[in-house]
């Protein structure tokens, strides 16, 4: 059974929806998946901005919820024709703003709004929104252009409290209960969400290494080609540790070992869960290539994979100028993969796969997040490429894992030089061991060792870096060595 809210498209008046677009524009900035971040706003407007009805009292206090996609453009990005940034934010409005949303609030707190009717927060935070938006999932609602639904079959329990995810995350997720999550994408774009697509075709193909989906919302109206996805609900796994929590108790054990002992013998050995990692990783690259489309890259297309890397280092290196003296060494290994003349085979992948992006339950390996890289545009994210796109991704990882907490322990400084050095060499065989029983799990699932086309796996290494260099630099500064080391390395090798 489906239902549609009645409901008269009610949107701000001019002076309320500019009084929104000032708050947002201070507010959004400071948000952790904001994607502009260190860059001048030129303006926010707001594409839409929809009341949503039937909201109901919490306790007797009215609440209302604006559905808003604001638009950033920035003055840099006007000089070169970037389009504008679209994000979505669910505005909650209350006439006092309660103590547990505080930290929600979009302005000052302190003070309400009288243009918007009282305080404006990040509805997500609320519970009672957060339960709004679980029952239009479950009623397969439709609100205005919102199309709320859930997968044939599935009957949705609309009794559990939805609490906002903590920790460092593009999008924002609420969790219900012990049973659901819903991923809030706050930057939709016209089209479906390689989450929603590959978590379909992951669970059509019965992939054992997927939280399976169960809903999603869109937003479907006449001015776009396609309806943008805005949310999806999938499985909860509530006994599962991500595989970065994981490799890090490894190399913290490592560290805390004498220094003549190895990674294998340190305790808490990380490489038979990364072997596990690598067969996971091939079975769902079978599942993907078995369901979706595949091809292969030669010639000119081989070049364009390689510009379009080359464009990145360059754009980066700008950005970032520490970068510059590993660029000409970085770009002759992607000059390389241009030579190489291919055919390269391509089909749908991850797209941005790490060791927080998956997850080991008392099963086995699930993946997650199949949204690719956030700061590429849709089009980037929902184009075929080689699954060793992937491989890199997972062992640059395995580099960031070993490297992570070296970074981290001011106990170092007290160390003589040697010391350090040696810790240095330990993380870099604790790397080096996993990376390997990361492929060869690959190896053994899919018959073929990643290792092999070594000059393509070393310029997707090239440009995983070089993204990690731009994303660290705007998101987590003190991280930035971390790939830095690795542009050096690898512009040497
Ligand atoms: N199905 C799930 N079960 C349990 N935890 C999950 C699930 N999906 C995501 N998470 C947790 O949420 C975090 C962020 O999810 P992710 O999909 O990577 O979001 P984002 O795209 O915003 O980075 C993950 O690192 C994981 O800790
Ligand atoms: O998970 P997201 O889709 O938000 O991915 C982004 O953030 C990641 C960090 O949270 C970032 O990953 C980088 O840091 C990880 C450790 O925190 C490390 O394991 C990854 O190898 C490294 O790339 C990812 O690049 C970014 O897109």
């Amino acid at each position: 059974m489906t239902s549609t809210i009645d409901m008269a498209h009610a949107t701000l008046d001019g002076r309320a929806a500019d009084r929104l677009a000032e708050l947002l524009a201070g507010w959004l900035p400071q948000q952790r998946w904001f994607g502009g971040k260190g860059r001048r706003i030129q303006s926010v407007t707001l594409a839409s901005c929809l009341a949503t009805p039937g909201i109901g009292d919490d306790h007797g206090e009215e609440v209302r919820l604006w559905h808003v996609l604001a638009q950033v453009t920035y003055p840099d990005g006007a000089n070169n024709g970037e389009a504008p940034q679209t994000y979505q934010v669910f505005v909650g409005v209350r006439r006092s703003l309660p103590d547990r949303l505080r930290h929600a609030a979009i302005g000052d707190p302190g003070t309400a709004v009288p243009e918007l009717g009282g305080h404006c927060y990040d509805g997500l935070h609320d519970a009672h929104l957060a339960a709004w938006l679980l029952e239009r999932l479950a009623a397969r609602d439709t609100v205005g252009p919102l199309r709320f639904d859930r997968f044939a079959g599935q009957v949705l329990r609309t009794d559990l409290r939805g609490t906002v995810l903590t920790g460092e995350q593009s999008n924002t997720s609420v969790v219900y209960g012990d049973r659901y999550i819903a991923k809030v994408f706050r930057r939709p774009a016209p089209g479906r969400s390689p989450e929603l697509e590959l978590g379909l075709a992951l669970a059509v193909a019965e992939s054992p290494h997927i939280a399976p989906p169960i809903g999603w919302a869109e937003y479907a109206d006449p001015d776009l080609d396609e309806p943008m996805t805005l949310l999806t609900l999938q499985a909860f796994l509530p006994s599962a540790t991500d595989g970065w929590a994981l490799a890090l108790t490894s190399v913290r054990d490592l560290f805390a070992a004498e220094p003549d002992v190895s990674a294998a013998r340190a305790g808490a050995d990380f490489a038979p869960e990364a072997h596990r990692l690598g067969m996971a990783t091939a079975r769902v690259h079978r599942a993907l290539a078995a369901t979706l489309p595949t091809g292969w890259l030669e010639g000119e297309e081989l070049e364009q994979l390689a510009a379009s890397m080359r464009r990145q280092l360059e754009l980066t290196s700008r950005q970032v100028p520490q970068l510059l003296p590993y660029a000409p060494g970085l770009g002759e290994a992607i000059d390389r993969l241009a030579a190489l003349g291919g055919p390269l085979p391509v089909q749908r992948v991850h797209g941005d796969f790490h060791l927080g992006q998956a997850m080991r339950t008392v099963t086995g390996w699930i993946l997650l997040d199949f949204e690719g890289e956030p700061a590429r545009s849709l089009t980037e994210r929902r184009a075929m490429v080689s699954p060793l796109k992937d491989i890199a991704g997972m062992l640059r990882s395995f580099d960031y894992a070993a490297h992570h907490l070296l970074g981290t322990m001011s106990t170092l400084a007290d160390q003589p030089p040697a010391a350090t050095e040696l810790m240095t060499v330990r993380a870099a065989e604790w790397a080096a061991r996993n990376r390997d029983a990361f492929c060869r799990g690959y190896a053994e699932s899919l018959g073929y060792d990643p290792r092999a086309q070594a000059a393509v796996l070393r310029a997707f290494e090239i440009d995983k870096a070089v993204y990690e260099v731009g994303y660290e630099a705007a998101n987590r500064p003190a991280w930035l060595p971390i790939p830095l080391n690795a542009c050096a390395r690898l512009a040497r090798h």
